[in-house]
Parts: structure tokens; sequence; C-alpha cells
């Protein structure tokens, strides 16, 4: 009973509606969401092992912009990608997870997410990720950004931290250790943040829930 009990208290945080509770109320009082050792341990494990064991040639150099504005800029971010499928057995339950999380979020702040995109990302020494945004105002397309670390024994001088901007005119900014198992959360139109270089190697997992924009009245291309 007792290693039953242990089993349990291990799992993590981040397993259930509490933590999804916490979630939904900062969403709701601030904007955004920061969560050191959030992300279960077990799903936090299994898709560190298979990232690392994914040959380098699945990633690629990420790009900016969407479809046809989509083009590779080292000016802005120099790191790789990969995105997530359900084809492995980690990546499944990443995105299970994530729709358990969708649902509540959905229920509790009626934020009508429909989608949800994922991807690996790799900053190798060096690398950085310039202030953006992840979305823009009007465009009604990612809502809400997700963000995970999957770095053991991340130390204070090894850098890359996720700096998250209250707003345009803030230069400040929150700074997030990119540690093992921290998860952020904020809306995509409202906070701009920044990757900065780190001396090691760093894996995180950046994700968005889209709304389902197809209904909307937008000309495209513009008049
Ligand atoms: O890895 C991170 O800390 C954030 C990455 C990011 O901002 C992005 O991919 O849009
Ligand atoms: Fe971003």
């Amino acid at each position: 009973m007792a290693a039953i009990l242990n089993l349990n208290s291990h799992s993590g945080e981040g397993e259930g509606t509490e933590f999804f509770e916490k979630i939904a109320k900062d969403i709701q009082d601030k904007g955004f969401s920061i969560n050191p050792c959030a992300l279960p341990h077990m799903l936090g494990e299994s898709l560190a092992g298979h990232l690392h064991s994914m040959p380098q040639f699945n990633f690629e150099q990420a790009g900016i912009g969407r479809e046809s504005e989509h083009s590779v800029n080292n000016f802005v971010r120099t790191d790789d990608i990969c995105w997530i499928t359900g084809e492995s057995d980690a990546g499944r339950r990443w995105l299970e997870w994530n729709s358990s999380l969708q649902t509540f979020l959905n229920r509790r702040l009626f934020l009508g997410l429909f989608s949800f995109e994922s991807h690996f990302a790799h900053y190798s020494p060096g690398d950085f990720y310039k202030r953006h945004f992840d979305a823009f105002k009007g465009e009604a397309n990612r809502v809400l950004s997700v963000v995970v670390y999957l770095n053991h024994a991340w130390q204070p001088d090894d850098g890359g931290e996720l700096v998250i901007y209250q707003n345009e005119q803030d230069q400040e900014g929150i700074k997030v250790t990119p540690s093992f198992g921290t998860m952020v959360v904020f809306l995509s139109e409202e906070f701009p943040h920044e990757v900065l270089p780190a001396s090691r190697d760093r894996f995180s997992i950046a994700s968005w829930y889209r709304v389902n924009s197809s209904t909307s009245e937008k000309a495209d291309p513009p008049a």
C-alpha cells in the first residue's frame, strides 16, 4: 500500500485537474502561467527519451510566418524543430494530455480552443529566438501558447531563459529557467517573448492551441 501511495505521489503535479485549474486561474487573472516541475514525470521522461532517440535529420531549421509567407530567417531565430505527431508513443501521450487540458480550459474559460499543434525545438549553444509574438491581434489563429522544457540539471549560468514581457513597452520581462518539467502557458496575442542564447544544448516543446478560423470573414487576399 505504501508503495502504491509512493508511486502516486511521484506521478507529478501536472497529472490532475488541480493543476489544470491553476493554469485556468492564472490565465484568467494574469494571462500567463509559469509552473516549475509541472509536467507529469513519466510523460516528461518518455518525451525526452523519444527526442534523444531521434536522428538529427528529423529536425529542420525553424522558420517564421505561415504557409506562403513561411521563411527561414537567421536574424530572428536559429533553432531546429521537429513536429510532434501521434506516431510515437510519447508523442501520442503528449497530444492526449493536451487534449484533456484543451477540454478543461474550454469548459472553464470558454476559449473555444479547436486544434493543437506542437513541435520539439533544439537550440544549440548560442541559438536564440528574438523577441516576438506567437500571434497577431485580429488574425484569430494561435490563441494559447504552451512551452515545456526537457533539460535535466539546468544551471543558472547555462543561460537560455525564456523572457516573457508583460506588454509591448516592457523591457525587463520575467525570466524563466528552462528546467526539466517547467511548463509555461500564455495568451499568444498578449505577450512578446524571446529565447536567450544558452551555453549548452537546450530542448523544449513549443505548442499552440488554435481557434477554428475557417468561418472568419477575413478577405484573403485582402481587397
Ligand atoms: O523555447 C521557448 O522557450 C519558447 C519558444 C518560442 O517562443 C516559440 O517557439 O515560439
Ligand atoms: Fe514564441
